[in-house]
């Protein structure tokens, strides 16, 4: 049951009490209360999701971003390799977390990936084959919104077909920016080879796009894992508006320190619930460590400095931050009106399209506006960037860079644009989520260290060769006209600057509280999620993920998270 208020809960005392009702937290509240005789409390600090239009209407997601209404309005520490700038730093503050105002985007990385997880944890749970039936498990796979043809456009075999969140092709077409992307995969086959399926474990090359879209509404973990008949069980409990400061009553149990209670914000007034089996932090990659900091339980050094009593010296917790960096100046004029400015720029065709969305769940407005592809590829083998830093890279199956291909732009409203954002998929570069307060209600420390790695330059300044190279085959001449930004003629020195100034997040966080193997001497959880040290308290969110993937990463959020129910289940046998 859905409670809007704390005086209406039936109680305080539960087997599992579950911090975020975001993408990977409801996920666990559903598969745990798949029990009927287990009770579950999720503290979801947000607001509801019902009857958010921008979040549902998969078109409105550039409204729906920058609404400070569902944000956390974070704003980062200033960067030193973005030349001093602090920028926005969205975290979402409603019912399904990040995955509901999210980009849709649904990749999931290189299998190499997942096996430098195994290998790191000593697990090999978390390799690629042992991690997919967790993806398939997460998935049901639907017809795109237009029904049309999609023969060719993805593999059905590497998808699921029955889980809570839905995942689709774009169900509008922008036909002739789709048939030159894929004659680019024609002209140019060596530098830029299509790909049936990124989302096979092999993602290099050019593949069609997939969101977590079904029936042209956007699918989260709210309207998937909390879909009607879910949160209807009695079993399963979710507050709203209830901000969780820290962990509370410290005891000891089987030899280790572990905590009576989850001390919550609702209102004005301060409350404790009880887990008598497990605490479970969900409340994502800002927010777990800072909750772990604020309980005590982080580097000494930090934890004593803010007079905050230490319960445990756990220094890994909030560094290790990866996120990818990404890069908007690949952005051209086109010679066509096909292109997102001939709805975003023209009130009447903008009403039109939300209209028709909300009549028959077609047009326009069934998709993310994030683009029709994703390229992702590899650094050349002799590029300087190996000079400054070993290939980071888990193995030769996975990309460093991404590019995203956009029949639109950013810029002046009504220009017909088209884009190709660039990521490092791959990045050198770490940063930390840290307090400098003892109020547990203050904002944490947000550094993503964008750029701190040389390695990271050199990878975007490649990126901007393979978006140009891509740009040359034969298909495009004709229809591209001036770039939004001149880069011609710039030196590599004057490219650098240029990206320090304007290079951006993909709020791809992971690793603040990262897993690692049983005894190793970094890390804040061991392989099955639990905290090192602690009894009785787990992660299982973006948080863990050690190093962040070569993917957006909602999905793998969710594979993470159905297998870390699946550890609880085990380890209490329910
Ligand atoms: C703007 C943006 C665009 C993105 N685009 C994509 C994309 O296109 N594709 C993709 O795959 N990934 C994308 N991502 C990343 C992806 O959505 C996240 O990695 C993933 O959703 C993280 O899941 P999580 O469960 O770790 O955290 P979240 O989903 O953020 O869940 C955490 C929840 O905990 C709550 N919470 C936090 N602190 C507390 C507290 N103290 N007390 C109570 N509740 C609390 C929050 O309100 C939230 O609901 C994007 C992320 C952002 C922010």
């Amino acid at each position: 049951k859905l409670y809007d208020n704390v005086a209406d809960l039936p109680g305080l005392k539960y087997d599992f009490v579950i911090v975020g009702g975001g993408t990977a937290g409801n996920v666990v509240a559903n598969r745990l209360t798949e029990n009927p005789k287990i009770a579950v409390l999720v503290l979801e600090a947000g607001l509801s999701n019902e009857g958010v239009t921008s979040s549902q209407v998969p078109f409105l997601l550039n409204q729906l971003i920058p609404d400070s209404t569902y944000s956390w309005n974070y704003t980062t520490v200033p960067m030193p390799g973005l030349n001093g700038r602090s920028m926005p730093y969205f975290r979402a503050f409603f019912l399904g977390g990040c995955s509901a105002h999210n980009g849709m985007v649904y990749t999931r990385g290189a299998a190499d990936d997942f096996n430098r997880y195994a290998t790191l944890t000593g697990d090999k749970g978390w390799s690629w084959d042992r991690i997919l039936p967790y993806f398939l498990k997460s998935e049901k796979w639907s017809p795109p919104a237009d029904h049309h043809d999609t023969r060719g456009q993805f593999n059905p075999k590497v998808h699921g077909t029955k889980g809570p969140i839905s995942v689709s092709l774009n169900g509008f077409p922008w036909s002739t920016f789709e048939q030159k992307v894929i004659q680019t995969t024609k002209e140019l086959p060596h530098e830029f080879p299509f790909n049936l399926d990124m989302n096979s474990g092999q993602p290099l090359g050019v593949s069609w796009l997939q969101s977590t879209i079904g029936g042209g509404e956007r699918s989260t973990s709210a309207t998937g894992y909390l879909a009607p008949k879910f949160i209807r069980r009695p079993n399963l409990h979710v507050l709203l508006h209830a901000q969780v400061s820290k962990l509370v009553n410290a005891t000891h149990k089987a030899g280790k320190p572990a905590f009576g209670g989850v001390q919550f914000r609702y209102g004005n007034s301060l409350f404790v619930a009880h887990a008598s089996k497990e605490i479970i932090l969900s409340a994502g990659p800002v927010g777990s460590p800072q909750i772990l900091l604020n309980s005590g339980i982080g580097a000494h050094s930090t934890l004593s400095a803010l007079g905050i009593p230490p319960v445990l010296d756990l220094p890994s917790v909030g560094k290790n931050a990866s996120d990818h960096p990404s890069l908007f100046i690949m952005q051209w004029e086109v010679n066509s009106n096909e292109t997102f400015a001939s709805i975003t720029g023209n009130a009447t065709r903008f009403a039109q399209g939300l209209a028709q969305w909300n009549t028959s769940r077609t047009g326009p407005f069934v998709d993310s506006g994030v683009g029709t592809h994703i390229g992702f590829s590899r650094l050349p083998k002799h590029s300087s960037a190996f000079a400054v830093h070993a290939d980071p890279s888990p193995g030769p199956g996975a990309p460093h860079l991404e590019m995203t291909f956009t029949p639109g732009g950013f810029g002046a409203v009504g220009a017909n644009l088209m884009t190709i954002d660039i990521a490092v998929v791959s990045p050198v570069s770490r940063g930390s989520v840290t307090i400098n307060s003892n109020d547990p209600f203050a904002p944490p420390l947000i550094d993503p260290g964008y750029l701190s790695s040389e390695f990271d330059v050199i990878a975007l300044r490649e990126g901007v060769a393979q978006a140009k190279q891509f740009v040359s085959a034969p298909v495009w001449s004709g229809y591209l006209g001036a770039m939004t930004t001149d880069i011609a003629g710039l030196s590599d020195l004057e490219l650098e600057t240029l990206i320090r100034s304007s290079t951006g997040s993909s709020f791809h966080l992971v690793g603040t509280a990262g897993m690692s193997a049983r005894g190793a001497r970094y890390g804040v959880v061991d392989p099955d999620l639990q905290v090192k040290g602690i009894s009785g308290l787990s992660v299982i969110d973006a948080s863990v993920v050690p190093i962040v993937p070569a993917a957006h990463t909602a999905a793998v959020t969710y594979a993470f998270a159905e297998r870390g129910a699946d550890l609880l289940k085990q380890r209490w046998s329910c």
